[in-house]
């Protein structure tokens, strides 16, 4: 376990909960930080796994079951429930990629994502949705994705759903998402509740910061362990810096080690694998590709990087909404998401977790205002829209570039034809909003006052001007930047995950979407990447 001095004495936050990783660990198995390991060292495997999130712990738990030596690397530290004390402050700095304080290259987009053994499972919300049949169909005519239609991906989205114990929220929505179905309800607008991969939640509320009880059903508590089980080998705090090549063949990785406060440590590891499958998330996989000068002859890795760029709306009401406790997301509605798939930008709504650090960045402003609006947070409500991007040629998406250090830079820029979709869900939020008994709202605009009445909110939102910074545009969905289909000239990897331009290089986590999702992209991935891992074990075992 990576030793930070802790702010406070070093107590579990809910007493008496078993924590699986450490008691794994005590019981013999294979897990080493990355700076325990002598320097120069070179680790064999079957598979090299390459990042441990829904992509890699599903890709795991298959491989090792079916009796292959895996050896999973992960360049964040090894976490587990212990040390989730519901702080924002210790699950920002180590649970999140940039202490959480990633952007786009302009500084519009806020970018959160996971790093830590388990990716980004550990700190997501839990929604569980299927990719929607429409975006399952554009794939297939527009970029040539075979094997994925609905019918056909049922199957695994059923195994996974199993797996992690998938299924619709039973306890009544917090006060937070009963503003949606109420304000919708009453305006006409259908809602749906959202199925949770949760098992025997306490509902505390605080799942971006870890689950202190093991509830959710994260890659950490399921599909890791039960590689581990198997005999797998997990090195954290391992970054994989390049991939080594010969010709059409990756012969390994090139490891730096990571300290504990993520600096490099000198030290330098080599894996090597007949097989090497990326899942290091978006972003990031497109990085690594770019440093090892992997083959790309069409000058497609990073390009097509999507987000659902996210937008905010505000509420105050009179009774307490306690924003911060309760499941985060139990309620949606796709109203505003489908009416024309390649048309203008539709987008889900749902209601985010808001808790004070979280909500004082959501919130823009500063000075008097800004304490005058964290003070309200007791009776603040949230409601999000997740654009979605990538179906229209005006939303290409971004791309993926690299600073001089090699770390990944992320140009994407909320143009015109996303911006009309940035008002249009401000004022679907809005009316939401007062119809469910808002006293004031306020959309996250630096300019936007609080409105207080749907009338003026609805001029107001109206006359708000687009410009680059000043409004709030985050995302905690990054997908996309080598994007799967038939056509080499387009696409990076094909149906099966398999690179197009490398022979024994695979790639199975978020950023093979050819474009968005239209929906929280977890299942997605648990259920591509299960397809993906069964296809390779059968290509194996036939030798
Ligand atoms: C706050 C938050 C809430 C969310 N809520 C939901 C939700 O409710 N429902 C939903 O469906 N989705 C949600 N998501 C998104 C979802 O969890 C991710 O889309 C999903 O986990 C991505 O899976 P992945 O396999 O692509 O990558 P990840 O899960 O991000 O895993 C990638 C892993 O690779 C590691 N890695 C990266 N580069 C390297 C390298 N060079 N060497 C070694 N390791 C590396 C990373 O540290 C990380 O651990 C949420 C995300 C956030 C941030």
């Amino acid at each position: 376990m990576q030793n930070h001095t802790p702010r406070q004495p070093h107590i579990p936050v809910v007493a008496g909960i078993k924590d699986p990783i450490r008691d794994g660990i005590r019981s013999g198995w294979n897990v080493r930080a990355s700076t325990s390991i002598a320097d120069g060292t070179v680790l064999e495997a079957d598979v090299i796994i390459i990042g441990t999130g829904a992509g890699g712990g599903t890709t795991a738990e298959i491989l090792a079951n079916a009796g292959l030596k895996v050896l999973m690397l992960e360049e964040g530290p090894l976490k587990s429930s212990d040390d989730f004390r519901m702080d924002e402050r210790e699950a920002y700095r180590d649970l999140y990629q940039e202490s959480a304080g990633r952007m786009s290259k302009d500084g519009a987009m806020s970018i959160l994502q996971g790093r830590c053994v388990g990716g980004t499972t550990v700190i997501n919300w839990t929604s569980s949705f299927r990719t929607p049949e429409p975006t399952l169909q554009h794939w297939a005519s527009e970029f040539g994705v075979q094997g994925m239609s609905s019918a056909e991906m049922a199957p695994w989205f059923e195994t996974m759903e199993q797996r992690l114990s998938v299924a619709p929220w039973q306890i009544p929505a917090n006060p937070n998402n009963a503003v949606l179905s109420r304000g919708a309800t009453s305006l006409g607008i259908d809602w749906q509740t959202i199925p949770r991969n949760v098992s025997a939640c306490w509902n505390l509320g605080y799942c971006g910061t870890g689950c202190p009880t093991n509830a959710k059903q994260s890659m950490l508590v399921t599909t890791i362990p039960a590689a581990l089980q198997q005999g797998s080998e997990l090195v954290y705090s391992a970054r994989a810096e390049r991939l080594i090549m010969d010709g059409r063949k990756v012969l390994g990785v090139d490891i730096t080690a990571l300290n504990d406060d993520y600096q490099p440590s000198g030290s330098r590891l080599v894996a090597k694998a007949p097989h090497v499958i990326m899942a290091c998330g978006a972003i990031n996989g497109p990085a690594l590709l770019l440093r090892s000068k992997a083959p790309d002859p069409h000058q497609r890795i990073g390009k097509r990087t999507f987000f659902h760029p996210t937008t905010f709306c505000f509420a105050e009401f009179d009774e307490l909404i306690d924003p911060y406790y309760g499941a985060p997301q139990s309620i949606y509605s796709d109203h505003f998401q489908w009416p024309s798939v390649t048309g203008p930008v539709g987008y889900k709504l749902e209601v985010p977790p808001l808790q004070p650090g979280l909500t004082s960045v959501l919130l823009l402003g500063h000075g008097h205002q800004h304490f005058s609006d964290i003070q309200k947070l007791p009776n603040l409500h949230a409601m999000i829209a997740l654009l979605r991007d990538g179906f229209h040629p005006h939303s290409e998406g971004g791309s993926i570039e690299l600073a001089g250090d090699g770390t990944p830079i992320i140009d994407y820029v909320i143009n015109d034809y996303l911006w009309d979709g940035v008002r249009r869900s401000w004022l679907s939020m809005a009316e939401i909003q007062f119809a469910a008994g808002a006293k004031s709202v306020r959309v996250s605009h630096v300019d936007s006052p609080w409105f207080t009445s749907w009338e003026e909110a609805k001029a107001g939102i109206n006359a708000l001007e687009f410009r680059s910074n000043a409004f709030t545009a985050g995302s905690a969905h990054c997908m996309g930047g080598l994007a799967m289909g038939e056509d080499t000239t387009r696409c990076v990897v094909d149906s099966d995950g398999k690179y197009h331009h490398l022979d024994n290089l695979y790639v199975f986590d978020g950023s093979v979407f050819p474009t968005s999702i239209g929906a929280n992209p977890q299942l997605s991935i648990y259920g591509m990447a299960c397809k993906q891992a069964n296809k390779l074990l059968e290509k194996l075992q036939q030798g």
